[in-house]
């Protein structure tokens, strides 16, 4: 049952949303395209459809960082001020989605701006999950961990394919908090996230689609988007505020449930990252990541010259 301080909370949001003007949302419309600080998140407003594009644009891999994070945080209370038609979230990057959580941002952090990472981090989920705005996910590369959280949250994704998805945090030594496990519960069949969760596993885009992990495969970006826009579509004959509603009150409990503990979770998230066996995970993590960078070079000589030996071996 919905408790009638929800209901009041989100019908009050939803009409508030419905009643704003269209002057603020016209600045969007005229202006067509809006950069946020620095350009790491990109909004285009297509004139025809009122979809929002949006784009993490935080080169090389999106990695979510505390200023990533702040960017797209305000964009969302943009898309909600302005009473967004629909919202299709992408990349700028030809390979990833979004690797996740930086990774220096949890290892060896500086307290003060961790706090301000993971209270950001808390602030996205709410307003993209909670979202009164219909979204859809245009993964146009890998999208492990944070990414993958992100994609889940939106209300359908479309995937290119030979690329990665899932919750990979166990094989990095660190647990997915609570609320990343109810938004791939939300997605997958309860034991499939189970296993999908405990091993870690990365999923690839054939294998996604099978287990309803995404819902579609596209030819390329631009067909991904498309598709998006042919699911938001779907939306535009039905009443907004009865599909916010219902969106929200199918979402509520695991909203409430980090609403009402943020500074628990919080807690508990200083208390991981403090640990020395997670600190040693991450340290080893980081390396590796580094290590696998400088060796990318030298990995893709040894598979040009292999191709060489293979077409000649051919020919012989
Ligand atoms: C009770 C609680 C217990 C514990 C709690 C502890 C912590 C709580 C937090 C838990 C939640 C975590 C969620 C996360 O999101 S963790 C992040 C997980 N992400 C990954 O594992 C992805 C790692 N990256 C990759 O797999 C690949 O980079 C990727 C497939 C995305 C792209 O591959 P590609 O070959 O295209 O690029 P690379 O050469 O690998 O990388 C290029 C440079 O980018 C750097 N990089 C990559 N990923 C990250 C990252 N996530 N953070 C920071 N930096 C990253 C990589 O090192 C390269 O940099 P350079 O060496 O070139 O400088």
């Amino acid at each position: 049952m919905l408790s009638s301080k929800f209901i009041h909370a989100f019908t009050r949001q939803i009409y508030h949303t419905n009643l704003i003007t269209s002057a603020t949302f016209n600045v969007i419309k005229k202006h067509n395209s809006t950069h946020t600080k620095n350009d790491l998140v990109l909004v285009d407003v297509n004139d025809k459809t009122g979809f929002s594009i949006v784009t993490l644009n935080r080169p090389p891999v999106n990695s979510l960082n505390l200023e990533l994070l702040s960017a797209f945080s305000s964009v969302l209370d943009d898309l909600h001020k302005n009473n967004s038609r629909g919202m299709i979230l992408t990349s700028s990057s030809s390979t990833v989605f979004s690797a996740g959580l930086d990774i220096n941002e949890l290892y060896k952090p500086d307290m003060d701006r961790v706090r301000k990472f993971w209270t950001s981090l808390q602030d996205c989920w709410i307003k993209l999950y909670g979202s009164s705005f219909p979204t859809a996910a245009a993964i146009n590369g890998h999208a492990p961990a944070g990414g993958c959280l992100f994609a889940m949250c939106c209300e359908y994704r479309v995937m290119l394919p030979k690329y990665t998805i899932g919750l990979n945090e166990t094989q990095l030594g660190i647990v997915a908090p609570t609320w990343f496990m109810a938004t791939m519960k939300n997605t997958i069949p309860l034991r499939q996230a189970e296993l999908a969760l405990t091993l870690g596993k990365m999923f690839k885009t054939d294998d996604a689609l099978k287990l309803g992990l995404i819902d579609e495969i596209a030819e390329n970006k631009e067909d991904a988007i498309h598709k998006c826009e042919i699911f938001l579509k779907k939306y535009q004959k039905i009443p907004q505020t009865a599909r916010a509603l219902t969106k929200q009150s199918y979402r509520k409990n695991d909203i409430m449930e980090l609403e009402n503990n943020r500074e628990a979770d919080l807690q508990l998230f200083f208390l991981a990252i403090s640990d020395p066996r997670v600190q040693s995970s991450l340290g080893k993590y980081v390396a590796f990541l580094k290590l696998k960078s400088r060796m990318k070079p030298i990995l893709e000589a040894v598979k040009f010259l292999k191709g060489i030996f293979k077409s000649k071996k051919k020919k012989n």
